[in-house]
């Protein structure tokens, strides 16, 4: 309709930007494996695409867990959140690994922002450990190891999806 507000994207309505770097995300990845490390151990990995997968792959590295298995949703097109898509379910190898429930079993995202993502990965695999690098408070109860939370009106930007760029000066209205 003529002059109706355009519809604002999850990072437009979040207000706040949470960068973080290569760097950081390494550190806060190792960070979750030292608090992971007293819970497992695990028979394998389960990272949930695309987000999962670097975490997922430090993770394993660190916690020397070889068998990594996909889970690939969507549910975010750029920042707009739509319907959720399971694109491939877990391998019947994985799934037998964990008993069918998920016991011994460790999930990895990178973060949990609603917690729909979670929660059909959480009904797929009950009794499976769901860690995530970052949360935001309505996430949060899904997930039983995190490192970072975050409001929730936070967007975070994550390496694989920025780059440098040249940023005006505050005095210039920059945020
Ligand atoms: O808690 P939620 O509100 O469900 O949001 C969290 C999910 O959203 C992002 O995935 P996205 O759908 O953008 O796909 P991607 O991992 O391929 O980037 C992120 O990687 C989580 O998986
Ligand atoms: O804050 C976020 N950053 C990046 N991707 C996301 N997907 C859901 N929330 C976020
Ligand atoms: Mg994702």
């Amino acid at each position: 309709m003529a002059g109706e507000a355009p519809e604002l994207s999850a990072q437009e309505r979040a207000g706040k930007a949470f960068p973080v770097s290569w760097d950081q995300f390494h550190r806060d990845c190792r960070a979750l494996t030292w608090r992971l490390n007293e819970v497992g151990p695990f028979h394998a990995v389960i990272a949930i695409t695309r987000g999962g997968l670097v975490p997922a792959a430090i993770v394993a590295r660190e916690l020397g867990v070889r068998i990594i298995d996909t889970v690939c949703i969507a549910s975010y097109d750029h920042d707009k959140q739509g319907e959720l898509q399971v694109l491939k379910g877990m391998s019947e190898a994985a799934i037998k690994l964990g008993g069918g429930t998920g016991k011994g079993l460790l999930i990895v995202d990178d973060l949990v922002d609603t917690g729909k993502t979670g929660r059909l990965v959480r009904d797929m695999l009950p009794d499976a450990h769901f860690a995530t690098v970052y949360a935001k408070p309505k996430g949060r109860p899904l997930v039983d190891t995190f490192i970072t939370e975050v409001s929730q009106d936070t967007w975070i930007f994550f390496p694989w999806d920025t780059a440098l760029s040249y940023h005006p000066p505050l005095r210039d209205g920059a945020a």
